[in-house]
């Protein structure tokens, strides 16, 4: 009888067709802000996979924590629509380059300065957004979220339209749209009500506090969490973050939550002294994309496609108005939100005042430029 291998050798037809949208290289339409790489699959036992890899979608902006401009957003889209067609890929790996973030958002220069006030460009701008969430949820592969650090915003939703994640576990999560003039509807009001229930979705969507890594595992947004802070040479936990206790003395779980005070400041320079290491980020990514390839391919596909279908319902009954609104929205709030954090600093603060601009609206006065002017951090008032 034939090997597999000879069978293969005789049978594989000579010539492939291509099935990629266009034949450009990622990293040519977005000055190389995105990365794709293809690299070897490897098994349960770490050993390569001869002819088979994972496609890694890396975001390369760092100094504006990952965040992605239009240009990144196109290449994104590229990027997952490659590796979905790609016969030699298994899995793909979304992550971003440093230790830092993973992604947070949309890039607030490129809101301020071009889209705010420009409700038909941003509206063009969001069909690229909604098109990039959609390619995620539409991969053929696996996609695996390693959270190399913050994900916020923009970037938690593109995070969870991804299958599976992956933190260290100094990441923080969270949304920002109502304190910087948007709405958490790029995918977070779709997929957290599934993922974690209403009511604390409702506290993610709407508060904007950020949570840890810790937290995020207990409330099942990200599948595994792993340490990246090594004191002398050790592995420990994040310690801004209770990870020793589950309750206090009144019950309450707090397993996850910040530190507070002295011990969060405490916590903040043990991370300072210690070293990043995210070799055990890598090494839970890898042993999760080799349990994915000891897998039948379209079964595995046909599972992804059921199973994402809370997350992929939610989205596409919504992700049309959202679009819409969001355009709109560009006029008033986000124009001023999304000023405010890129011309704020860390002397003025880079939120609005909110009481002030609620007490105008109370009793009734108009969206003006010199209003948007007058809420500027430091601006008179
Ligand atoms: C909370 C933060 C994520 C982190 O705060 P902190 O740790 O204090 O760091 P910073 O000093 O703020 O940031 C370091 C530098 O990175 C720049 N940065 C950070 N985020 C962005 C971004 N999203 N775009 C551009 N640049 C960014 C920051 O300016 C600093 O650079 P500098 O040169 O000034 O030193 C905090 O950074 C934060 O809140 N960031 C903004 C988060 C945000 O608002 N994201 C957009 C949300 S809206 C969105 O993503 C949407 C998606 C689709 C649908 C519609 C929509 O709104």
């Amino acid at each position: 009888m034939a090997t597999t291998d000879e069978i293969i050798k005789r049978t594989a037809p000579s010539h492939l067709i291509d099935h990629n949208l266009i034949d450009r290289e990622v990293e040519s339409l977005c000055d190389g802000m995105v990365k794709y790489e293809k690299r070897p699959a490897k098994r349960k036992d770490g050993s390569r996979v001869q002819g088979l890899y994972n496609a890694w979608i890396i975001f390369n902006n760092p100094k504006q924590f990952n965040s992605y401009t239009t240009d990144m957003v196109k290449a994104t889209i590229l990027a997952f629509r490659r590796a979905s067609v790609d016969r030699e890929v298994s899995a793909v790996v979304f992550t971003g380059v440093g230790e830092k973030a993973f992604c947070t958002g949309g890039n607030t220069k490129e809101y301020a300065e071009y889209y705010a006030g420009n409700p038909q460009e941003y509206r063009q701008y969001m069909r690229l957004f909604n098109d990039m969430v959609s390619a995620i949820l539409g991969c053929d592969k696996p996609v695996v979220c390693r959270v190399n650090g913050m994900r916020i915003g923009g970037g938690q939703e593109i995070g969870m339209a991804c299958d599976f994640s992956v933190a260290h576990d100094l990441a923080n999560f969270g949304q920002a749209g109502p304190k910087h003039g948007s709405a958490a509807i790029g995918g977070a009001t779709d997929f957290l009500p599934v993922m974690i229930g209403c009511e604390q979705a409702m506290v993610s969507g709407t508060l904007c506090e950020p949570f840890s890594a810790h937290k995020a595992a207990r409330l099942g947004i990200i599948a595994d969490v792993v340490p990246a802070l090594k004191i002398d040479g050790k592995f420990v936990p994040n310690p801004t973050v209770v990870t020793d206790k589950f309750i206090d003395e009144y019950g309450r779980v707090i397993h996850g939550e910040f530190r507070t005070g002295t011990q969060f400041k405490e916590g903040l320079a043990l991370i300072k002294e210690g070293e990043i290491d995210l070799s055990m980020l890598d090494q839970k990514v890898e042993e999760l994309c080799a349990k994915l390839i000891d897998t039948f391919p379209e079964c595995m596909t046909k599972s992804l496609e059921e199973l994402r279908k809370p997350k992929l319902n939610a989205w596409n009954a919504n992700k049309e108005n959202s679009r819409a609104w969001l355009a709109l929205n560009m006029m008033n709030e986000a124009r001023t939100g999304f000023r405010a954090f890129n011309e704020g600093t860390k002397e003025t603060g880079r939120e609005i005042e909110f009481v002030k601009l609620r007490q105008g609206l109370a009793v009734g006065t108009p969206w003006t430029e010199e209003l948007v002017e007058s809420l500027m951090p430091g601006a008179q008032r």
